[in-house]
């Protein structure tokens, strides 16, 4: 189970995070959705500890996440797996390395600056790919693949890890209707038959209907919205999405993934989601050849 208690982020002045209050139990699959800038980043960057809460406490299973430090902290972000808008892979390594190098909180250092990896864990990243549908692509370079590859090998990556949760930060927003969907199956298919508890921040009310359980909806930092795709009716639309942001809310033409232009221009970059991974190579002392 984890426990978000009263959890408020602050940058500055700006609240980004207000009195934010729920549980979410082992194995659901959660849709957060919202308006931009209403925290859903900020939300689930604060689960994995990319950021710290301003107040208030995180725990998973009665461990304080909001207070690990060091090795522990470390290890709490082998167990909550991230995947991000901008896939984050090494574009210049190849897509099993890649995979691979989900396992880099697992390893000693001496090994990971070596880039020894076992046969068990070669074997472990071609399975994962597999299972994802991608394993004819294993030795291409990453940087060569599709968008919505390229979110599938981070996927497989993320499963390296051997996560209790994956959290996933607008994980189909760069991908066109065909790619967003197969992405969206396959967090589905983890969800359903590893049991592990996807949470995913998704920009489309749609989507969050066809694949969650439970939808939070944020507004200006709160949740005022967590229920079944059921309950989300017109009137809590509204609310989540605000008056100015009717049309967007109410017409499944502006906010299906299935009619989405494939050439919308893309969302900008998280800055945290680059420097997670960069941290994550630098930690290891994996090197990368040019
Ligand atoms: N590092 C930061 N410094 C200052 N303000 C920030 C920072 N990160 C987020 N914010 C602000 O906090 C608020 C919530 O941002 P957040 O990125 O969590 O929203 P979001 O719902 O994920 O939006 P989007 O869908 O556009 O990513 C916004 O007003 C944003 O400008």
């Amino acid at each position: 189970m984890l426990r978000i208690e009263n959890v408020t982020r602050r940058f500055g002045s700006k609240v980004a995070v207000e009195k934010v209050d729920i549980d979410i139990p082992a194995g659901q699959m959660v849709g957060v959705i919202g308006r931009s800038g209403a925290g859903k980043s900020t939300l689930l960057r604060m689960i994995n500890r990319l950021i710290d809460v301003s107040e208030g406490t995180i725990s998973f299973d009665g461990l304080k996440v909001s207070e690990l430090r060091g090795q522990a902290l470390r290890d709490w972000q082998r167990d909550c797996a991230m995947i991000f808008q901008q896939f984050n892979l090494v574009p210049r390594l190849d897509v099993v390395t890649n995979v691979m190098l989900g396992r880099l909180n697992r390893r000693s250092t001496v090994q990971s600056v070596l880039k020894i990896f076992s046969q068990e864990e070669q074997m472990m990243a071609l399975k994962a790919l597999e299972r994802l549908d991608i394993a004819q692509t294993a030795m291409q370079r990453a940087g060569t693949l599709s968008g919505g590859q390229q979110q599938r090998v981070a996927i497989a990556r993320a499963l390296m890890q051997e996560p209790k949760m994956i959290l996933a930060d607008e994980p189909i927003a760069s991908l066109d209707p065909r790619n967003a969907q197969v992405v969206m199956d396959s967090l589905r298919d983890i969800n359903r038959n590893d049991g592990i508890t996807v949470i995913t921040n998704l920009h489309t009310l749609d989507t969050a209907r066809n694949y969650c359980e439970r939808i939070i909806g944020m507004q200006g930092g709160c949740v005022v919205f967590d229920g079944t795709p059921d309950q989300l009716t017109t009137d809590v639309a509204r609310q989540i999405y605000g008056a100015d942001g009717l049309d967007e809310a109410f017409s499944e033409a502006m906010t299906s993934t299935s009619i989405e232009p494939a050439n919308k221009p893309k969302r900008k970059r998280k800055n945290a989601a680059d420097i997670v991974a960069a941290n994550q190579l630098g930690e290891a002392g994996v090197s990368l050849p040019n």
